[in-house]
């Protein structure tokens, strides 16, 4: 696993979310459940916990957008990059931005699978960079991993838990 240096980290576990737009690929309800779900994969395994709200700023805000989106990092079309999400910090930092030329599916092979990219790209908004390790979440590459039996592999509890330690709600 790999982290951003300087001990970029939220200094509360009291996170919050905003989901700003939905992709038309998935119905609402998908989408809120993907986020829930990708979120429960950090907070199973730390003390963080997640709070959604529906208005004002949250730590980290969820858009889809297409090409130029409004930071420095336009996206590309269809394939290629899928999302990307800025580390720990005020303003866009924590943001996770998905690109709306793609696939974004509940569950299916064909085209992406939302809850795993929302998976990979909360790690990031969390503090971890990417990993070597190819059965890992933090791996730059879109794995399909079935999502009803998705375990956290084990360098991504260790690369989390190096920063915010384990869950302590037992
Ligand atoms: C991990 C994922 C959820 C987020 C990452 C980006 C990321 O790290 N966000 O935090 C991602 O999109 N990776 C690309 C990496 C990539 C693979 N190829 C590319 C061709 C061009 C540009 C990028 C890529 C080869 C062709 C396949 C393209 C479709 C799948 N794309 C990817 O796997
Ligand atoms: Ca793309
Ligand atoms: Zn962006
Ligand atoms: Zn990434």
């Amino acid at each position: 696993f790999s982290t951003f240096g300087g001990d970029q980290k939220w200094r509360t576990t009291a996170l919050t979310y905003r989901i700003l737009n939905y992709t038309p690929d998935m119905t609402r309800v998908e989408v809120d459940e993907s986020v829930e779900k990708a979120l429960n994969v950090w907070a199973r395994v730390t003390p963080l916990t997640f709070r959604r709200i529906e208005r004002g700023t949250a730590d980290i805000m969820i858009s889809f957008g297409r090409g130029s989106h409004g930071d420095y990092y336009p996206f590309d079309g269809p394939q290629g990059t899928l999302a990307h999400a800025f580390a720990p910090s005020t303003g866009i930092g924590g943001d996770a931005h998905f690109d709306e030329d793609e696939d974004f599916t509940f569950s299916s092979r064909r085209g992406y699978v939302l809850f795993l990219v929302a998976a990979h790209e909360f790690g990031h908004s969390l503090g971890l960079g990417h990993s070597r390790d190819p059965g890992a979440l933090m791996y730059p590459n879109y794995i399909y991993k079935n999502p009803d039996t998705f375990q956290l592999p084990r360098d991504d509890v260790n690369g989390i838990q190096s920063l915010y330690g384990p869950n302590v709600n037992v």
